[in-house]
């Protein structure tokens, strides 16, 4: 027997007694009636719940990483929530505070931030700049320079520690575009100059590691790298600095497919808090994780098309979507599961790819997905633990027009973006 593990589905699922799928007690297959496919699907309650626990987890202040997934509703529910919003970009930024969220809950990213996007984030006066880059510094003097008012920085530090993902969204290691190197001796360097410059408020120190991280021990040794600096830094402290926050990033891992187990955020959360406290670090401790908000909410709901079954070599499953809806697949080799939402606690004793519409061999979202037996053409078919950086990874390849996405709670289902069209492809042709 292999069913579908409960555990990936979002809280807020259930299982009718002939199999159905609901979530929020919403019928999923009437979903996908109502607003075609693909469609991605959150549990509202199921991100309010992760928000929460973030902020029981990190007392001291919490961000959600809305590059995992940003839309006008996700960044009115995170604020809602009390979480500030990291904003990775202009756009983000723009979103954010399109949406209502106050400046002061933004926190700016970026190892290459353009003058006009450090502009924006200085006019607008946001909580944070995370400040990457030696060049950055004097961008960031510029402005202020012409009458901006001087920003509140942490410094994004690079603590040598190489955390084991996929190298592509590794960011911690000596080798890396992100942030001021701890043993060549940049990090030093650069809150020496932050602590001195009149154009910046130097209020603590950042890191990040990297993305779908489950060993809560590379967590730990960044408070570790990170104590020394601290300690020196606290000596340094002058008018315009004082040790008052370390950001631990992002990161933390999550369950994808059977047999994978993350430990959650709270207990993520007491062991990072535990770790700075016996290295020795006495500031705030915040985070701002993204994937393990948002990442387990959502399933995509796609229909089959095509069903071609190769003897002897295998049986293809073509849907509806496919690379330009989930990357992920193609970028890291990432595995999902596969089932019927029609037949959700039925065996799947079947192996199929499921792969997309588009013109690349490449394209596949499940290698090795399991399904159901009477699998058939026409049938909804679904990945869950869609919703991290999918629908934000997503691409027009093929102008094939993006999904919509639709939030559920209390039995009743809102659409939160609605699906691209056809002429919507030539909205920027001029
Ligand atoms: C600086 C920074 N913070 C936070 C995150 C969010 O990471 P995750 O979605 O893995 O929690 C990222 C992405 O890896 C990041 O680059
Ligand atoms: N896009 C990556 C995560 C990148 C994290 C952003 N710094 C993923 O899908 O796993």
């Amino acid at each position: 027997m292999s069913v579908l593990p409960a555990q990936l589905l979002p809280d807020n699922a259930s299982v009718t007694a002939d199999g159905r799928l609901q979530i929020a007690g919403v019928d999923i297959l009437e979903l996908a009636r109502e607003f075609g496919t693909p469609l991605f699907v959150h549990d509202e309650d199921h991100i309010r719940a992760r928000c929460r626990q973030a902020r029981e987890a990190f007392p001291d202040g919490v961000a959600y990483a809305s590059k995992a997934f940003l839309c006008r509703a996700i960044a009115e529910l995170a604020h809602e929530e009390g979480m500030h919003i990291d904003v990775a970009s202009g756009g983000e930024m723009h979103l954010a505070l399109q949406a209502g969220v106050p400046a002061d809950r933004l926190v700016l990213h970026g190892n290459n931030k353009s003058t006009a996007e450090l502009r924006y984030a200085l006019e607008q006066r946001v909580h944070r700049v995370v400040v990457d880059s030696f060049d950055e510094l004097d961008r960031i003097e510029a402005l202020v320079a012409e009458g901006l008012p001087a920003p509140r920085v942490l410094l994004r530090i690079t603590p040598g520690v190489k955390a084991n993902t996929h190298e592509f969204i590794q960011t911690g290691q000596d080798d890396s575009k992100f942030g001021f190197g701890v043993r060549v001796g940049h990090a030093d360097r650069a809150i020496e100059r932050a602590a001195a410059s009149p154009a910046i408020e130097l209020v603590g120190l950042h890191a990040h590691v990297g993305s779908q991280v489950f060993e809560v021990g590379s967590f730990e040794k960044v408070a570790e790298v990170l104590a020394g600096i601290f300690a020196r830094f606290q000596a340094k402290t002058g008018p315009n600095a004082r040790m008052e926050e370390l950001c631990i990033g992002g990161g933390l891992g999550v369950a994808y497919v059977e047999g994978e187990a993350d430990c959650g955020i709270v207990e993520w959360g007491q062991a990072v808090r535990r770790a700075c406290a016996a290295a020795g670090i006495s500031a705030k401790i915040t985070a701002e994780p993204g994937r393990s908000i948002i990442a387990s909410s959502a399933i995509t709901l796609y229909t089959v098309g095509t069903i071609k079954d190769i003897p002897g070599v295998r049986t293809y499953v073509s849907v509806d979507g496919g690379m330009s809806d989930n990357p992920r697949p193609v970028l890291y080799g990432s595995g999902y599961e596969t089932f019927l939402p029609r037949a959700t606690d039925a065996d799947r004793p079947k192996t199929i790819r499921l792969v997309g519409k588009h013109c690349e061999s490449g394209d596949l979202l499940v290698r090795e997905g399991l399904v159901p037996a009477d699998i058939r053409v026409g049938d909804i078919i679904s990945t869950p633990v869609t919703g991290a950086y999918g629908y934000s990874l997503g691409s027009n390849y093929n102008k094939v027009p993006r999904p919509a996405v639709v939030f559920v709670k209390d039995g009743q289902a809102r659409q939160v973006i609605r699906r691209e069209t056809w002429d919507d492809l030539l909205r920027l042709d001029c």
